[in-house]
């Protein structure tokens, strides 16, 4: 992979009216559901970043056909339940946390034996959270005894349906364990300690399957079939995140973001900057492919520090990069706690952020759970986003308030979710520069 850095120079503001790229979380699961369905499934702003792709080459390897994707659009020929064909090799996933997990509950009671890899930040992740619930359903999957990735998923099991209370709020857990539900005899239920995102168990509704959810536990039926269909992917609300936090930090800003995903499982990003003081109108709420849609208007507003809620720490998860910046640009601190999960996603987005801003000269002190930000001058600086694209956009922005340069190294991982993020970020006023290496 090239090797990409950002320059950023300091200042400016975000104004224009702009989609964002489809929704990571959907466009997963539009390839996975649909490749297991009956017949044609069809979506529309399908995002084209790594990770969905890398889930796109796991089913052509297992004998999927698929169209595209092209401008969005991606086209599945569903081959049922028990259509899949063993992969000749191993399934290389590669930044992908959501396709590793979700595949291994997926291919758990599959005829066939099957390998995940992944790259080495993907190798690093804790994967015992979905082998074990796994196991005890009856499937055979072998970890490295650090309980990370290659997983060896054994074939030929028969599974039987759990009763699962999830130790961690995780809807990657959640769904592979639903999705190995398909595949089980009898009734497979999830119940959450908080809510968690909810595409899995929507997208499965709408595809024909008896599955029950809302009150804080899903559940699945064995043995249903899907029936593929069309699906609007609505714009990705954490790909957002970014420029909502670079507008309100940003004097002079207004931007317009349209066809964003709201769906409520997601939305803590918004509570959380508007608790801060931010300007964030969400207008004309509608509903495209069972999924909650708005545009969203932001402008400039002043920050102040607060204690977030931890109720809402699973609805902002993979928000938290950019928020630290917010925090960052706040009058006062602002305390996050609750939050261990940060440490196992593609960094440890506690250190890994703690690390960048304390390079810019903010006071950032990591919890073992969460960290707190003391608001303050962004000075400019080179920072490392460790590979992490949230942590590369993340410190993007936070130019907007340097009083120098900044320097953002490793930032290829941003292809990953936020395909043209640097192209889009300059295009609405922010001053980014994209070095090869
Ligand atoms: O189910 C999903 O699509 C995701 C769930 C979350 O992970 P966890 O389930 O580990 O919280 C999130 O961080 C990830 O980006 C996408
Ligand atoms: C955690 C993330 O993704 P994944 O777990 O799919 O790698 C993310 O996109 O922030």
């Amino acid at each position: 992979m090239a090797r990409i850095d950002y320059r950023v120079a300091p200042g400016g503001r975000l104004r224009g009216s702009v989609e964002v790229p489809g929704d990571k979380s959907v466009s997963h699961r539009v390839v996975m559901l649909g490749a297991i369905a009956e017949g044609t499934t069809e979506a529309e702003g399908f995002l084209e970043g790594e990770d969905a792709l890398a889930t796109v080459a796991a089913f052509r390897a297992m004998g999927v056909e698929i169209e595209g994707p092209r401008e969005g659009c991606i086209r599945v020929h569903g081959v049922g339940l028990h259509g899949l064909r063993p992969p000749e090799g191993p399934l290389d996933l590669g930044n992908s946390g959501t396709s590793m997990r979700l595949l291994a509950g997926l291919l758990a009671a599959q005829p066939f034996d099957t390998v995940l890899t992944g790259d080495a930040s993907l190798r690093r992740r804790p994967m015992r959270r979905v082998t074990q619930p796994l196991q005890l359903m009856g499937a055979r999957i072998e970890t490295t005894p650090e309980g990370t990735a290659p997983l060896v998923i054994r074939g030929r099991r028969r599974l039987a349906g759990i009763h699962y209370p999830m130790p961690v709020a995780s809807a990657q857990v959640k769904s592979a364990l639903l999705l190995a539900g398909l595949y089980a005899e009898g009734r497979t239920c999830v119940v959450e300690p908080a809510p968690t995102r909810d595409h899995t168990e929507r997208m499965l509704a709408a595809f024909g399957a008896p599955v029950r959810f809302g009150d804080g536990t899903a559940c699945v039926e064995g043995g249903a079939r899907l029936r593929g269909r069309r699906v609007l992917v609505p714009g990705d609300l954490s790909s957002a995140a970014f420029l909502l936090v670079g507008a309100t930090i940003a004097p002079g800003s207004e931007l317009e973001l349209r066809g964003v995903g709201v769906n409520p499982t997601r939305t803590g990003v918004l509570h959380i900057l508007r608790a801060m003081g931010a300007e964030i109108e969400v207008l004309d709420p509608r509903e495209a492919g069972g999924e909650p849609v708005a545009d969203l208007r932001v402008r400039h507003a002043p920050l102040r520090g607060i204690e977030i809620p931890p109720e809402w720490v699973p609805l902002a998860i993979d928000e938290f990069p950019a928020v630290f910046v917010a925090a960052a640009c706040a009058e006062g601190e602002t305390v996050l706690r609750g939050a261990a999960e940060l440490r196992v996603k593609e960094s440890d987005r506690i250190a890994a952020m703690a690390e960048a801003l304390q390079g810019v000269g903010i006071e950032a002190r990591p919890l073992p759970d969460g960290i707190v930000v003391r608001g303050g001058r962004i000075r400019g600086g080179s920072v490392w986003s460790h590979g992490d694209h949230r942590v590369a956009m993340a410190m993007a922005v936070a130019a907007l308030r340097a009083e120098g340069t900044v320097l953002v190294r490793d930032c290829a991982a941003v292809a990953t979710s936020f395909p043209g993020f640097a192209e889009l970020a300059a295009r609405l006023g922010l001053g980014i520069e994209t070095v090869v290496r």
